[in-house]
């Protein structure tokens, strides 16, 4: 199981930390299913998950968006017919914190509940 859906974000400063290149390797490891993509140059983490059609997936974006208020960090969310694209960083640091690797964590709980 992983340890990170069990974390809570912290408040990101705009002077915290990204996770180093180690780091990232190893919290990959906890969420396999996310991509490390980089866009206008910016690190981020993200998965497209599947559904039967749009209203599926329209539950799904509202559930990932009610996660979203509840740890205070939010994803970039495309929602489209059959899919849901989530896209994880943290805005103020332009990179990955960790409340990044544990809102991917939570997100993909989120499809088992
Ligand atoms: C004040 C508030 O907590 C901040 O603006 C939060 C809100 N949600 C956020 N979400 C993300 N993804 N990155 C941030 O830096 C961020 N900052």
């Amino acid at each position: 199981m992983s340890e990170l859906k069990q974390a809570k974000c912290e408040a990101c400063r705009a002077d915290a930390p990204r996770v180093s290149d180690d780091e990232l390797a190893q919290l990959m490891h906890q969420i396999p299913d996310w991509t490390p993509v980089v866009r206008d140059g910016i690190l981020q983490l993200e998965r497209e998950f599947k559904f039967k059609n749009f209203k599926l997936a329209w539950a799904f974006h509202q559930k990932v968006a009610q996660l979203a208020e509840d740890e205070g960090h939010h994803p970039a969310l495309l929602l489209e017919w059959g899919k849901l694209t989530v896209t994880w960083w943290s805005h103020s640091i332009k990179g990955l914190h960790k409340n990044d690797f544990i809102c991917a964590a939570k997100t993909d709980a989120l499809l088992a509940s």
